[in-house]
């Protein structure tokens, strides 16, 4: 199997070939890439229309209604990359958790897992759990040419707090508690996580994912040591389980400026950055043999065309000297962003960078 190529090899290569998958391998691009975190679904109007009604969890699990909020971002802004829409927590329903995602709020778990008898809930994951993601890949692959797809998943850790939680937390509390109280119980329930999880990715890249993403969105609530020790394992483990496809594997989390380097470590290929930490710093972080992702302030796009301009070019800049740079906001798109200034984003990277 080469690099890239989903199993089936059907793959076209013009996917290969794109800036994004090319930007991702650190090879010479005829533009820097850009995709956004958070694309499908927040900002766009179109969304909201195809979404009225219908609550987040059930949207993830009609293939058709998934395929037309992945396509709707690429339509509209020319990004260089899909994102399938779905969310962290599905996974976890799918194998039978107790949980809903409740509008402004987030994912709410019926009942928190914090003693070993909890960690009974989390079964494995099969294929057929999933039926809809690979039905909603297939779709996509038809529709998407050469415009590659990213799968993702959230990491360990991620899950892990809203599990233990039982929903958002700010503080992760209960989440540490286990994590420095029970350290057994904690490296199952994060293994246990990293099993579901490579299950879920290997589903994403067979069904024809040309990347995944691993969201450990909170991560950043730790120190370096606390992150070798009890969660780096985890995320290894589930990078390893998908190293053999060869789809570039992207790592992001937000606050994680002094993880960079161990996020990389665990076996990531490109490292995302949120704004706090610029491009040549956190490649310095990071290391060689890495590219990187990022990492313009979401918050920018609130203010005039002129002004995301210049702190565009910041980015840019601060990137120049990097083996591969896919372009991207520091988190997600705020969901009050104008649509418009998205757009026009896309274009200005596009245009500054056309070699
Ligand atoms: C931490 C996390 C979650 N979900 C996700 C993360 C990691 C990324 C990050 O750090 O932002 C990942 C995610 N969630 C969603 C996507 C879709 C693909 C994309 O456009 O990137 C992705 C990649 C859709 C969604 N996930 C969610 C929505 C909103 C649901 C709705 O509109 O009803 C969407 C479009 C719900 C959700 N789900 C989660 C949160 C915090 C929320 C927001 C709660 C809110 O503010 O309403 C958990």
């Amino acid at each position: 199997m080469s690099a890239n190529h989903s199993p089936s090899g059907q793959q076209p290569s013009a996917t290969y070939e794109s800036a994004f998958l090319k930007a991702c391998r650190r090879e010479p691009v005829p533009h820097t890439p850009v995709w956004f975190m958070r694309q499908a679904g927040r900002s766009l109007p179109e969304y909201l229309k195809v979404r009225e009604g219908i609550p987040m969890l059930e949207s993830c699990m009609r293939p058709e209604l998934v395929a037309e909020i992945t396509l709707q971002p690429v339509r509209r802004h020319n990004v260089d990359a899909a994102i399938y829409f779905s969310d962290i927590v599905v996974p976890l329903k799918a194998i039978g958790i107790d949980l809903d995602i409740k509008p402004g709020v987030g994912p709410v778990v019926e009942n928190p897992i914090r003693s070993r008898a909890d960690l009974a809930q989390l079964r494995d994951l099969t294929p057929e759990d999933v039926r809809y993601v690979t039905e909603a890949i297939g779709l996509l692959t038809a529709e998407l040419g050469s415009t590659p797809l990213i799968g993702f998943a959230g990491a360990p850790f991620t899950l892990a707090s809203y599990l233990v939680e039982g929903g958002p937390s700010k503080n992760h509390e209960h989440t540490k508690a286990l994590m420095y109280g029970d350290p057994q119980l904690w490296a199952d329930l994060l293994d246990r996580l990293a099993e579901i999880t490579s299950a879920f990715l290997k589903v994403q890249i067979e069904a024809g994912a040309s990347a995944v993403q691993l969201f450990d969105s909170w991560v950043g609530a730790l120190a370096p040591a606390d992150y070798r020790r009890s969660v780096m394992p985890a995320s290894t483990k589930v990078f390893d389980a998908v190293a053999s496809y060869g789809v570039p594997r992207i790592h992001f989390g937000v606050g994680t400026g002094e993880l960079l380097g161990l996020m990389g470590e665990a076996g990531a290929d490109v490292v995302g950055v949120d704004w706090r930490v610029p491009l040549d710093e956190a490649a310095r972080r990071v290391g060689p043999g890495k590219a990187l992702q990022g990492n313009l302030d979401p918050a920018v796009l609130f203010s005039s065309p002129e002004a995301v301009q210049t702190k565009t070019r910041e980015v840019l800049d601060a990137a120049a000297g990097l083996e591969g740079h896919v372009f991207n906001l520091g988190h997600g798109v705020l969901p009050t962003t104008d649509p418009d200034a998205l757009t026009r984003l896309v274009e200005y990277v596009h245009t500054q960078t056309a070699r």
